[in-house]
């Protein structure tokens, strides 16, 4: 259990003014065993399956019970299954995801659904500002974003944060929270994942003394400690399956017990939960309970990764070189161009990097740590630099380790390092180990689960 820290400074310059393009607004019609049905698609994400909690519900038992997801994009309407048992067809074509032409007929199990392109949504609204909270971006669609969590955040409903690894949506979270009437009350974060099964129980509700060999004191959980505030349950998708009924009584009756007590304890937090895994394609497996994905994911929200809005690049360099420090032209440029798999995690790892050993090594690093490639005509341009802004300190020099890297910052020289140590150390342990995580962890003396999230750090 962590608390945040306090919220930074955020800059307010507004120097582009973005306008979001509109998707499309269709309808889907389809016949099943209800009879015929005609639905206005106007959300940008909607959930098709026989559950009936989904948006469009399909009385068809060969549909999947959250089968797939329809988004309205720039470029259209897009169909993504979500491991159904029939699976998706776009005409007749199976498939995982697809974008469905105007007209086209969708077959989901046996039953037929034709999309037909009718008119333009509304364009989202947009945030009047380049930050939001914590979280910093100019274009439309982190705009958007900010706009949404703007009203989400005086809600008091619970909240699902999805997104692939390190596009910032803890920090979303914390923007929430901040933004939110329970700002002045703590925010406290759990992470699913780190924590091994037999713990996560008593960290979530806390225990009684002598509830377990070990447990000499009595200890309060983090649900409880949040009391009247946020809690924030990272990694919800790691939840272990014999917690998860527990959970679901703690979000349905505002109640806790703590591990060996026999009393519930009333509480009053808001729940907001992420995870970079598709809950919904866990629920189709098993893997998650469908009433507790319906119960935490009342308000969705879907961070977009860096790929998809890489004019933020600029403003997020800035925001994470040290004061008094500006990347080249030509640096922001190639960075503009990658793919950035680690999404904006990878692009701060980046600048900490440049800042301790110069942009060159830093790059040649991101080359070989699934960053991708720059496009092939800037490698042949000369490095690019850091350079000094008017009247900061002196430029940090650029290259190699020897010359560089003992000026820096000690704290940042530390958490360089001590990265690109630690990725070469489990890089090699997962070669030793054929890539089994459970003997690979065993060797290295650490929990699988803590394994796993660094595998995903590393993006390795
Ligand atoms: N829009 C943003 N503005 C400023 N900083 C950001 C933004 N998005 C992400 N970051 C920074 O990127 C890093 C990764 O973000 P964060 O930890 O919130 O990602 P995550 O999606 O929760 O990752 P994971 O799935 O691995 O838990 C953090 O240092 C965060 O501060």
């Amino acid at each position: 259990m962590r608390t945040a820290v306090p919220p930074g400074e955020h800059t307010k310059v507004q120097t582009f003014e973005p306008r979001a393009k509109a998707a499309p607004c269709p309808h889907l019609m389809w016949r099943d065993l209800r009879g015929h049905h005609k639905v206005k698609l106007a959300l940008r994400s909607t959930l098709l399956g026989s559950a009936s909690g989904v948006s469009v519900v399909i009385t068809d038992t060969t549909v999947s019970r959250l089968h797939a997801e329809i988004e309205l994009r720039e470029d259209g309407v897009w169909i993504r299954d979500l491991g159904s048992r029939n699976g998706t067809f776009v005409e007749g074509v199976l498939v995982s995801s697809a974008r469905v032409a105007d007209g086209s007929k969708v077959k989901l199990g046996v039953t037929e659904l034709t999309v037909v392109y009718d008119g333009e949504q509304q364009p989202p609204e947009l945030w009047p500002e380049e930050s939001f909270g914590p979280l910093v971006g100019r274009t439309p669609v982190m705009r958007a974003l900010f706009a949404y969590l703007a009203n989400i955040a005086k809600a008091d409903s619970p909240v699902l944060i999805q997104g692939e690894t390190g596009t910032g949506k803890e920090l979303v979270a914390q923007a929430i929270h901040e933004a939110s009437p329970r700002v002045d009350r703590p925010f406290v974060i759990v992470d699913c994942a780190a924590l091994p099964e037999s713990l996560i129980e008593s960290e979530l509700f806390g225990h009684a003394k002598g509830a377990f060999t070990g447990a000499t004191t009595a200890r309060t959980g983090a649900i409880e400690a949040a009391d009247g505030g946020t809690v924030f349950l990272d990694e919800i998708g790691d939840l272990p399956m014999s917690v998860q009924p527990r959970l679901l009584r703690a979000l349905e009756s505002s109640t806790i017990r703590r591990v060996g007590e026999t009393s519930r304890r009333k509480v009053n937090v808001r729940f907001l939960s992420a995870t970079h895994r598709d809950i919904r394609t866990m629920v189709n497996a098993g893997a998650f309970r469908e009433d507790l994905y319906f119960r935490l994911a009342v308000l969705p929200v879907t961070v977009p990764p860096l790929r998809e809005h890489l004019d933020d690049v600029p403003l997020l360099v800035e925001r994470f070189l040290p004061r008094g420090v500006a990347a080249s032209p030509e640096l922001v440029s190639q960075l503009t161009k990658r793919p950035w798999l680690g999404n904006v995690r990878a692009l701060r790892n980046f600048v900490h990097r440049a800042a301790v050993m110069g942009a060159k090594e830093a790059l040649s690093f991101s080359d070989t740590a699934a960053e991708g490639r720059p496009i092939p005509s800037s490698r042949t341009a000369p490095p690019p630099s850091l350079v000094p802004t008017a009247g900061g300190p002196a430029p940090i020099p650029p290259s190699d380790f020897e010359s560089s890297a003992f000026d820096a910052d000690f704290k940042r020289f530390r958490e360089t390092w001590i990265d690109a140590g630690e990725r070469e150390y489990v890089r090699r342990l997962l070669a030793r180990h054929d890539r089994n995580v459970s003997n690979a962890a065993r060797e290295a003396g650490v929990d699988r689960t803590y394994l796993y999230r660094l595998i995903r750090k590393h993006l390795l």
